[in-house]
């Protein structure tokens, strides 16, 4: 195994140092570390200028393997991750069969160790086939090679009160997390954008905020109730921000149960003004929202009532997302663009510290996901999962050159801040000089 020393690196933002990682540890961190012991014969990577992050985690990524393979496949999804920054994601159970056997998430699991670009840990489906009638085996998929602790029907909502308490109660046996996506049907009927004075402009059915907020504020008192874990996906309106922010004080002062969420980049920067351009590039699930919702996400990622910031990585092959909006499918591209946009809105505005971005995009998933071996500052004997990265260029979005088997990126011939330079997985680079290795 080869032993790399980045020379001239600043964690978190802090003072230059060298890293030395060797057997796939943290091995030093210190000034100078060319010759001291280890650093024979290692190969050195000029890291000046660069950040070091922990490796990024993504609690919410949607590889749609097994059955889409035309729009991403483990492989493709993952080196899309690498290129990202991240060295693990949380694979979604929304394919084709779904991922609610132990048979599936085996798989999914396997496929994303033979790849290798980035760890890959399925998440488990709560219903049978994301029916929402009956609960999927989630102790087979807890006990299986993939050790599964995140469940989501994602995509859609476990709309069920009873069988969303049912498996808020059966996670705790292994200390799982349910994961909602939050929406409640019967107000999102044929729902195309946000819900407002423009949706009614441009002729566009409205998904309403409550529709968000009413099955937040429910699974919140569910979980207080049974004494469990809650994961809310993509919060989207500032009224869910609020909700989530008096349930955490509540959870605070009862204890016995845990509320966490987390927010998409794609609604940190856009607004649902861009539907007006009726190109379905920009239609996802949750919607766009307004100015005042996205001011309203970054302020509460800024003060930790949002704990991390996911993806939601949605490929879509371009027959299901160049047509007409109506008939568009749901979802936007998010691996390789994520740190940048978090740089954009979170960094560049002053809101929130490199440190900050680390504990919610490495530290905080890791840890809601149950990772040991992921989120962990990079300090001597740490697993070497690192990011280099240099918040001071700039690059025009190209979506010939993404990695990921689909092209829909709603940041197409946008300017972002950053790029990732280099990126290791336990020591071994995945990414290096921005290129896949
Ligand atoms: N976000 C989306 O718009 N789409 C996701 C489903 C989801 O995350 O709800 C997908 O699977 O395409
Ligand atoms: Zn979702
Ligand atoms: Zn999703």
């Amino acid at each position: 195994m080869t032993t790399y020393l980045l020379r001239n690196a600043s964690i978190l933002g802090g003072e230059t140092t060298d890293l030395l990682l060797a057997d796939g540890v943290v091995a030093a961190v210190g000034p100078d570390l060319t010759a001291g012991p280890g650093a024979d014969g290692a190969t050195v990577v000029d890291a000046t200028g660069l950040l070091a992050l922990p490796g990024l985690v993504d609690l919410h990524t949607h590889l749609r393997e097994p059955g889409r393979e035309d729009a991403e496949t483990v492989d493709t999804g993952t080196r899309a991750a690498a290129m990202g920054g991240f060295t693990a994601v949380h694979a979604m159970a929304n394919t084709e069969p779904v991922a609610d056997t132990a048979g599936v998430v085996e798989q999914v699991w396997r496929l994303g160790r033979e790849a290798g670009h980035c760890d890959v840990f399925p998440v488990g489906a709560v219903t049978v086939g994301l029916a929402g009638e009956r609960l999927a085996e989630l102790g087979a998929m807890a006990d299986s090679a993939a050790r599964v602790r995140v469940f989501s029907d994602d995509g859609r909502c476990v709309s069920d009160a009873v069988l969303m308490r049912r498996a808020l109660e059966y996670v705790k046996a292994f200390d799982g997390v349910v994961a909602q996506h939050a929406q409640e049907p019967r107000l999102t009927e044929g729902a195309q954008m946000n819900e407002g004075e423009l949706s009614g402009r441009l002729g566009l059915t409205g998904w309403p905020a409550v529709a968000e907020e009413a099955i937040i504020a429910r699974d919140c008192l569910l979980a207080a109730h049974v004494g469990s874990r809650l994961h809310v996906c993509h919060v989207s309106t500032a009224g869910s921000v609020q909700i989530v922010r008096e349930a955490k004080a509540r959870a605070a002062r009862e204890g016995g149960w845990e509320v966490t969420a987390e927010v998409c980049p794609h609604h940190l920067l856009l607004t649902d003004e861009l539907a007006a351009t009726y190109d379905p590039i920009y239609k996802v699930n949750p919607p766009l929202r307004t100015a005042a919702d996205v001011e309203a996400l970054r302020a509460g990622l800024a003060d930790g009532t949002i704990d991390v910031v996911a993806t939601d990585h949605a490929p879509h092959p371009h027959e299901d997302k160049d047509c007409e909006w109506a008939a568009a499918a749901f979802g936007m591209l998010g691996l390789e663009t994520a740190l940048s946009i978090v740089q954009e809105t979170m960094v560049d505005t002053g809101l929130l510290d490199w440190a900050g971005v680390a504990e919610r995009m490495s530290a905080a998933p890791a840890r809601i996901g149950r990772l040991a071996e992921h989120g962990q500052p990079l300090t001597v004997g740490a697993p070497a999962n690192v990011v280099l990265y240099d918040p001071a260029v700039r690059r025009v979005v190209d979506p010939a050159t993404s990695a990921s088997l689909s092209r829909n990126t709603p940041y197409r011939g946008m300017e972002l801040p950053g790029r990732v330079v280099a990126t290791f997985l336990r020591g071994t680079p995945t990414v290096l000089d921005g290129t896949l290795v």
